[in-house]
């Protein structure tokens, strides 16, 4: 071979090594971008059922790819989900919290307000893509002057798509249920924030009583026997079995959107058996994650004779399986909402103009409910350890806190607001001027629009619970970057966190770590500050709410089917069945009940 073939050959196999490199570091890439590509939501590869890929056939057919189809959940497929694998089945969401309160003004007329909940922010584009009935208590001073007569009102006003249903609570039943039981019991019970839990047994008959007129609710509005219900959080533990008893073809999911403490902790609770029960009476149990789901499993292993399969994530209990598992819930992508906002530049004049951020200040937001759980007064403290550690940093920054009243007639949560202010006002005397004011706390509810103006505003967002089953701000801070700039601060306490990892995340209980965090995102570059921010983008777009309930509603489905093939077997093997029956083959079983 001559010197020229020789090269040739090195050449072309020097070609080929890179071309196969190059193939490698995309596949390696396009696997980073698209952790689940492969994989449906929820549960993984098991979960990958017929319907999903039906679903995904059809994005294929309307000329999208099946990877725009996977980033893509929207109501649509919702609608479809439900529409093909839960024909007929009609979604009634269940929660304390009701998604539009309608308030008296002071001149005689009637203001709605979107109360501030993470709860709220997520299930109210999901029951609006379902077309439900959402089952709330009607709370607000006017809520009951605008239903009809059977207590429903259609929302959202203005262009309704789905039923609130409202339940009214005497004042001793919101005392005992909510207040007491639910928020001085399970609250710091389950968030371990060192605020001890009080159990009375009044609050707990209250609770079940009231569990019990929710029960009778969901029964009332049922159109058949096998709705769908979705039961919200630690206010309904009980609703689960009362539902199961009543309406025993029903799906029941269960999404518990708090921590669920380990075994040890739970044990605390005198009425635990009774807890278990109730929320065993559910399809499915959810939690934003796995550790959560572990520990309630785990609870039940401890209290309840029941068969766990660990492998399959599945619960038999009494004679009823229910499937225990993480869904992380999110947001619905918010291009309405930031259509209507004016541009980054433009919401930082505002804001910085409205209150008065100095120039050549930085601006950190916080925002959230007054609430013991979410690390207000921590940040505090860390802004004060940065202004000891790196005194050049007083008069760069300025830290606004939003903070929507919460649950404010009970002890802790008024002292907390107390401190609050105490603690604002002692870093202003010691650290402000005439012209500068370190903190500025705004203990006001905002609406959607505002939060998110001041998210937009924003050079660094602060969330620093000390413990927090999802933490929607963070996630919406993300979302309402399009400029691809800002600092996310995250407690690793908050379930946002196993998610956004590109965050600075930080430990609330550790000042020092905190302000040192802090001056990073201070001082961080805008090169840095999007290369983090465009990553944290994607992965909320990619697994936003409809991703969430699609998942949940997929796992109900393939459930369903394997509960009809159950009773079509059991008819079809029972001993004195009519001869020829029992040959029916299995795949003919299945296509009776809805499995491809
Ligand atoms: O209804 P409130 O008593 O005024 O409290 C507001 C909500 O707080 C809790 O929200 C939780 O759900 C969020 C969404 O899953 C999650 O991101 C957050 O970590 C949780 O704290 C509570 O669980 C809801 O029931 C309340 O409506
Ligand atoms: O004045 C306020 C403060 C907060 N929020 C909203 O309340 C929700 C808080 O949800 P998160 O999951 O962070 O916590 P939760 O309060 O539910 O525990 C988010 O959607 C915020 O945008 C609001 O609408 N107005």
């Amino acid at each position: 071979m001559t010197q020229y073939g020789v090269l040739l050959l090195v050449l072309i196999f020097a070609s080929l090594g890179l071309s196969a490199f190059a193939i490698f570091i995309s596949i390696s890439r396009y696997r980073r971008n698209h952790p689940r590509a492969s994989a449906l939501p929820g549960s993984g590869e098991d979960v990958a059922t017929e319907a999903a890929r039906k679903v995904l056939r059809e994005f294929e057919k309307n000329g999208q790819s099946v990877d725009a189809a996977l980033v893509t959940w929207s109501p649509d497929t919702l609608r479809k989900i439900l529409a093909d694998e839960l024909p007929d089945a009609q979604v009634i969401v269940v929660s304390n919290r009701e998604p539009y309160i309608h308030n008296e003004t002071k001149d005689g007329g009637v203001e709605l307000v979107v109360p501030a909940s993470g709860l709220v922010s997520a299930l109210e584009p999901i029951t609006r893509a379902c077309a439900g009935t959402w089952i709330a208590y009607g709370g607000g001073s006017a809520d009951q002057t605008v239903v009809d007569r059977n207590d429903r009102v259609q929302v959202p006003p203005g262009h309704p798509s789905y039923t609130l249903r409202r339940v009214w609570l005497s004042d001793e039943e919101y005392q005992g249920y909510y207040l007491g039981f639910a928020n001085e019991g399970l609250w710091p019970l389950c968030h371990i924030a060192f605020t001890r839990p009080i159990f009375r047994e009044s609050d707990w008959e209250a609770y079940e009583a009231v569990n019990r007129k929710f029960a009778d609710t969901v029964v009332a509005e049922a159109r058949n026997e096998r709705p769908i219900v979705l039961v919200q959080d630690y206010h309904f533990a009980l609703l689960p079995r009362m539902i199961r008893e009543r309406l025993p073809e029903a799906i029941v999911i269960t999404f518990w959107h708090i921590p669920w403490p380990n075994s040890e902790v739970f044990s605390i609770c005198p009425w635990r058996e009774r807890i278990l029960d109730g929320l065993l009476g559910s399809s499915i149990v959810g939690f934003h994650t796995q550790y959560h789901a572990n520990n309630f499993t785990e609870s039940v292993d401890r209290f309840m004779e029941s068969r766990i399969e660990r492998a399959d994530a599945a619960i038999s209990y009494g004679g009823q399986v229910t499937l225990v598992h993480s869904y992380p819930i999110s947001i619905e992508w918010p291009v309405e909402l930031l259509k209507a906002l004016p541009n980054i530049e433009e919401c930082r004049v505002r804001v910085r103009k409205r209150f008065r951020i100095p120039a050549g200040a930085k601006l950190c937001v916080g925002v959230e409910r007054l609430d013991y759980t979410k690390g207000i007064l921590d940040r505090f403290h860390a802004l004060e350890e940065l202004f000891i550690r790196h005194p050049e940093m007083v008069g760069k920054v300025v830290f606004l806190q939003v903070a929507a009243p919460s649950r404010g007639t009970l002890p802790a949560y008024k002292q907390l607001h107390e401190e609050c202010l105490r603690c604002a006002e002692e870093l202003n005397q010691r650290y402000g001027s005439d012209s500068y004011q370190p903190v500025v706390m705004v203990a006001e509810h905002h609406s959607q629009a505002a939060v998110y103006e001041l998210y937009r505003a924003a050079d660094i967002c602060l969330v620093t619970s000390l413990h927090d089953g999802m933490n929607l701000v963070a996630k919406e801070f993300v979302a309402s970057r399009d400029d691809e700039q800002g600092v996310l601060l995250l407690s690793t306490f908050a379930g946002a966190s196993r998610e956004l990892l590109e965050a600075l995340i930080v430990n609330p209980y550790d000042a020092a770590m905190m302000s040192e965090a802090m001056l990073q995102a201070l001082t961080m570059g805008p090169d840095e500050q999007r290369e983090r921010m465009r990553r944290m983008r994607e992965i909320v777009r990619d697994n936003n709410v409809y991703r969430w309930a699609g998942s949940m509603l997929l796992d109900a489905a393939r459930l369903r089917k394997r509960g009809d093939l159950d009773r079509v077997t059991a008819l079809y093997e029972r001993p004195n069945a009519p001869t020829g029956d029992n040959v029916v083959s299995m795949f003919e079983r299945k296509q009776a009940v809805g499995f491809r």
